[in-house]
């Protein structure tokens, strides 16, 4: 047979900086065509998705991440802003190619600054094609998409976070399920004319419901600082996917849902219909007094505006690692939908993730190395052999795990910065494990969601406390691990992937928090770029590249 022609989905985006409220105060957002959430991209699987995006920001450059697909064979699509190409500049107009090859759900941002944080976000879902079906059934499909929300505008943030003395950005002002979200317009000090509570713009999101019927909800996380539980009251979920994955279905109250992170779960209308339900977000990685996120789960055909008449459930308390650990551990790939993984890696990569100085400054390093864009695009550098853009020895391959305390802070909190990347060669199979420590405060560690660009990987194992080399390898789930595209560290704990370097291209990964990958958390893959035909002229025009820019 031959292969059916993939049918082109076509989307012209304009991004600019419009004035809106989403939580009821007003403040300038990052928008696509007037929209924060970004539209929802619904596509079939073999589709591919052309976007045109305009930047109309008039002093700011963008590009756009598609989170979760492979771009297999145009990594210069992948959207991310320094190592597949040079960011949009004002005015511009990119147009990418999305090949939409695994059926799922995925997301897109913007990768480049702290502008997913101000509103460049939304969701990809991918059905299958029709005579197709999942493994499980469902009347309705549907998706919420759940981020953190900051008055304060990117340029107050990312200047705060590369002064000295440092200007920490604290916690959000409030969490915005599907856009919207609600902040106490009563709060002390406020400028006023900025908040205000009867803005249309900020009445909580609404799923209406129909009685009786399985809902297959698609959830999705863009935060930049927040993990978060996920609860629709009275209304229990099965989870049954993630990203491009049938997982084995497994019931739960709450999810547990890390930045960069999807799921679909199912959930049956099967409670008192005479009423609303509350839909709550809650952050868990903190102990923050951002208000929870609120949304009405509408039975119809109830008044959609009257909230539930319950107190909505106050969700698991922050510090509550365990829980958040068993729920990780408990999601396996499905039967009849496992990808075994390969039995052995051909390398071992640690990395130690640390809170660290450098020359004054607050850093995130990986082995003590804070990683920084260099000013030519990596695929651009490494397609051409332009060796003087970045540091070409390898960044190290782990820590001296023996001796290093990760239940202390740094006893040299010195680290240095790098642009050196990882070169793999090409099919080899690599294992990454990712060690968490104590940062530069007494007795504290933080969540980190980790995210791969361009591959899934196998998620051998989680854990507290320190990796054991000798032992916990033994303990590898190679039977049935989940694929993802993002696995969350726990506090003081690791994670162990492990993925097939099969993927032409340079490969960002990093911390999915936007303040922590903005600090110098990640590293970068490359592989097989040289099998890569010619680069598109269209993701120069920076850097040593600059004067190749043809539009
Ligand atoms: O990157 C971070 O910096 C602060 C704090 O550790 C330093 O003020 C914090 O909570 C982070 O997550």
């Amino acid at each position: 047979d031959p292969l059916p022609v993939p049918r082109i989905r076509h989307y012209n985006w304009e991004v600019k900086y419009e004035y809106k409220s989403p939580d009821c105060f007003k403040k300038l957002a990052i928008t696509i065509n007037g929209q924060t959430p970004g539209p929802t991209i619904e596509a079939q699987l073999n589709d591919v998705i052309i976007v045109e995006v305009k930047n109309s920001m008039l002093t700011e450059m963008v590009s756009i991440h598609w989170h979760g697909i492979h771009q297999r064979g145009m990594p210069w699509f992948d959207g991310t802003g320094g190592v597949t190409q040079c960011p949009i500049a004002p005015g511009d107009t990119f147009v990418y190619k999305v090949a939409v090859d695994v059926p799922g759900t995925f997301l897109y941002h913007a990768h480049y600054g702290l502008q997913s944080e101000h509103g460049l976000y939304g969701m990809i879902k991918v059905s299958l094609p029709p005579g197709d079906s999942e493994p499980y059934t469902y009347d309705y499909d549907e998706s919420i998409i759940l981020v953190d929300w900051y008055h304060k505008s990117t340029y107050e943030q990312a200047t705060g976070l590369s002064s000295i003395p440092f200007v920490w950005v604290g916690e959000p002002q409030s969490l915005l399920i599907q856009g919207k979200g609600r902040f106490n317009c009563s709060t002390p000090e406020l400028e006023t004319g900025l908040c205000n509570t009867t803005s249309p713009e900020c009445s909580p999101h609404v799923m209406t419901v129909v009685p009786g019927k399985t809902y297959r909800l698609r959830i999705g996380s863009v935060t930049s600082l927040s993990a978060l539980s996920f609860e629709i009251e009275g209304h229990n979920m099965t989870i049954v996917g993630t990203g491009g994955h049938n997982v084995e279905p497994f019931t739960v109250k709450n999810l547990f849902i890390y930045s960069g992170q999807t799921y679909s779960v199912l959930i049956k209308t099967d409670q008192d219909p005479t009423k609303n339900y509350w839909i709550v977000s809650k952050i868990v990685n903190r102990n923050s007094t951002t208000p929870n996120g609120l949304a009405i789960f509408n039975y119809s055909p109830n008044n959609p505006s009257v909230s539930p008449p319950t107190i909505p459930p106050v969700g698991p308390a922050w510090n509550d690692v365990d829980s958040r650990i068993t729920q990780s551990q408990a999601i396996k790939a499905r039967q009849g939908y496992i990808t075994p993984p390969p039995q052995k890696p051909d390398r071992v990569i640690v990395l130690l993730n640390t809170q660290n100085m450098i020359d004054g400054y607050i850093r995130w390093s990986i082995n003590n190395v804070s990683f920084n864009l260099p000013g030519t695009p990596y695929l651009i550098a490494v397609k051409n052999k332009w060796h003087h853009v970045f540091n070409q020895t390898s960044p190290p391959d782990g820590y001296d795990y023996r001796h290093y305390d990760i239940f202390s802070p740094p006893k040299n909190v010195n680290a240095t910065y790098g642009n050196s990347i990882y070169r793999l060669p090409f099919n080899s199979v690599v294992d990454i494990i990712i060690q968490n420590a104590n940062t530069m405060k007494p007795t504290e560690s933080e969540t980190h969601p980790w995210h791969l660009h361009g591959h899934d990987f196998w998620v051998l194992g989680h854990g507290k406390g320190k990796f054991d080399i000798q032992n916990d390898p033994k303990k590898f789930n190679l039977v049935n691990p989940v694929m993802k595209n993002t696995v969350a560290v726990q506090p003081w704990g690791w994670a162990a992937l492990r993925f097939r370097a099969n993927n032409p291209g340079v490969w960002y990964m990093h911390c999915h928090l936007e303040f922590h990958s903005f600090l110098g958390m990640g590293v970068v893959f490359e592989e097989g770029v040289e099998m890569l035909g010619q680069l598109p002229k269209s993701i120069m025009g920076c850097g040593d590249a600059k004067d190749f820019h043809k539009p």
